[in-house]
């Protein structure tokens, strides 16, 4: 029984609901395909929006018959599959907030998240490995018939009747600076928020087919799935064994007939390395006529190689941070300028604006200046879980209209604005780093090494030492194919265009990249190879 006596009727998702404005297609066109995905036996398989809405109502139906309560927390561990986007469909529709994870995740990482999210239930797929999930916890799995539930979540007293736009549509927990998870909580009207605004960018259309590269627990695949539903495009997510294959990686996106590939820079490295003609092909097919790329700066010469053999494709670059989803999303010309150093930024998206402000707090003046970027959104997300304290240091007052009450994103990150009054990302607050008392733009570096010949990408970092100065470290991606690179020649070269200080000290020279589980340069594993 409810706390006022009555049972609630089933909690039902309001007007902005991330279920009821991601299945709108389901009402003009149910027969349309929702999401195209690997079937078990080889080949595709397609879910049409009127089968995914059957979906989701089923496990709707399921998850209300375990009498949770709006606002208990659901763990869904899984990659990006039509029954995956189903359950957390189906929980936004009783507003029980999901908090995606990607199987490979180790199990400490997986049981600090439950130790401090507390979630009434882990949700698995039928074939997913997960064990040891602690007692309090309701276990259940995903499979043809739905859900099915092995260890039923403890009894709830039910309080709430309606999910509304600012209950919690989603957690995500990401790596953050410190080592401990930080549980990013956004809002159905959040979500919706953003993906409004990138509606306004007219990126696709309903024949478009996405690919998702992303895991599920990075909000860059919320994004692929809210992006792709909104349109009432088809999303296509590509098995994650394929994604270090670069020929089965293109022989599915052939096979799936995709026409948009939502990726980080790191998931095209080894594809230009070993089947470029193979990519090619597809683009002369028409096929991949859109790439969005986001996560960290791309090496020029990279993106520059990409473009060179898809010269029909459009390429966006999406910048932002999980606490707003996103913030802008700028179309990259093909090809770049030869004289391009930077790529920009624009402005933000439809609905929200960018404003650099100074180490003093206040606007910074005219083209060049460096300040950080603070964001002005509806899609703030609601806070850190649990965290007041460290989200009260980057949801801060507008600096413009402090006396408003209106709370403004601190990003965190450097730009500057160029002649054309974009914007162009000068790394991290706090990454900015000094060398015996001159500040180093890492990304000055990387770009330096980047030209040299024989150099596919370049990461510069500035690693602590005891009781001494910080050295700046290099870490130089061999060009495949390219000829052995001589880290003399290569020292020199950059002390043809940079300061002393600005000269790396330790230089690594790596055949490939290590990656964070959602595709981004691992800074951390590369700090350790520095050294040991
Ligand atoms: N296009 C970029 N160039 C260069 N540095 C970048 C860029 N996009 C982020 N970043 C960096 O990554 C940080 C945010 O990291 S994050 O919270 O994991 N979020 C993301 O990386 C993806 C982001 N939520 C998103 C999702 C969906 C569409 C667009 C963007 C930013 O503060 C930037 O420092």
């Amino acid at each position: 029984m409810s706390s006022n006596g009555a049972r609630p009727a089933r909690a039902h998702a309001s007007v902005d609901n991330l279920r009821t404005y991601l299945l709108a297609a389901a009402r003009r066109a149910p027969e349309r395909p929702a999401v195209i995905q690997a079937a078990a036996g080889g080949g595709t398989e397609t879910v049409t929006y009127g089968e995914l809405e059957r979906r989701v109502d089923r496990i709707a139906g399921q998850l209300d018959a375990l009498g949770l309560d709006v606002g208990d927390r659901v763990i869904l561990e899984s990659d990006t599959s039509a029954d995956s986007v189903a359950a957390l469909l189906a929980c936004a529709t009783v507003g029980l907030p999901f908090i995606p994870t990607s199987p490979e995740i180790p199990d400490e990482r997986l049981l600090t998240i439950i130790g401090s999210a507390e979630p009434a239930l882990h949700l698995q797929t039928a074939h997913g490995k997960r064990t040891g999930i602690p007692e309090q916890v309701g276990t259940a799995r995903l499979g043809a018939e739905g859900l099915t539930v092995e260890r039923a979540p403890a009894p709830r007293v039910r309080r709430r009747r309606a999910v509304t736009p600012v209950d919690t549509a989603y957690i995500t927990f990401t790596s953050g600076t410190t080592g401990r998870p930080k549980g990013v909580v956004m809002s159905h009207r959040g979500v919706i928020a953003f993906l409004r605004g990138a509606e306004a960018e007219e990126l696709a259309t309903a024949d478009d087919r996405v690919a998702n590269t992303s895991p599920l627990q990075f909000d860059f695949s919320l994004f692929d799935i809210g992006f792709t539903l909104s349109h009432g495009a088809a999303l296509v997510p590509v098995p994650r064994d394929r994604l270090g294959w670069p020929r089965r990686f293109l022989a599915f996106l052939r096979e799936a007939g995709v026409t948009q590939v939502d990726c980080v820079p790191s998931v095209w490295r080894p594809v230009l390395r070993h089947e470029p003609e193979l990519l090619a092909e597809l683009g002369d097919a028409g096929l991949v006529r859109r790439i969005v790329f986001t996560g960290e700066p791309w090496p020029l010469d990279e993106l520059r190689a990409l473009q060179n053999l898809l010269p029909k494709t459009r390429f966006t670059n999406g910048y932002g941070a999980t606490e707003t989803m996103a913030a802008s999303i700028t179309e990259v010309p093909n090809p770049l300028p030869a004289d391009v150093t930077r790529l920009s930024i624009g402005h933000a998206h439809a609905g929200a604006e960018m404003t650099l402000i100074g180490p003093d707090g206040t606007p910074v003046e005219g083209p060049g200046t460096v300040g950080e970027i603070y964001l002005r959104t509806p899609s703030l997300f609601s806070g850190y879980w649990g965290d007041p304290e460290t989200t009260s240091k980057v949801l801060v007052p507008d600096p413009l209209d402090p006396r408003s009450g209106r709370l403004v994103f601190k990003s965190g990150d450097l730009a500057s604005m160029g002649e054309d009054g974009e914007l162009y990302l000068h790394g991290r607050a706090d990454s900015q780093v000094q060398i015996r008392g001159n500040r180093v733009e890492l990304g000055e570096v990387e770009r330096r090494i980047g030209q040299f010949e024989g150099v596919a990408g370049a990461v510069a970092m500035v690693l602590p030492r005891e009781d001494d100065d910080p050295l700046l470290h290099a870490f130089v991606l061999r060009a495949p194919e390219g000829p052995a690179l001589d880290t003399k020649e290569l020292i020199a070269f950059c002390r043809a265009a940079l300061p002393a200080y600005m000269i790396p000290q330790g230089l690594h020279v790596v055949d490939s990249f290590p990656l964070t589980v959602n595709g981004k340069v691992d800074r951390a594993a590369l700090s350790a190879l520095a050294v040991s």
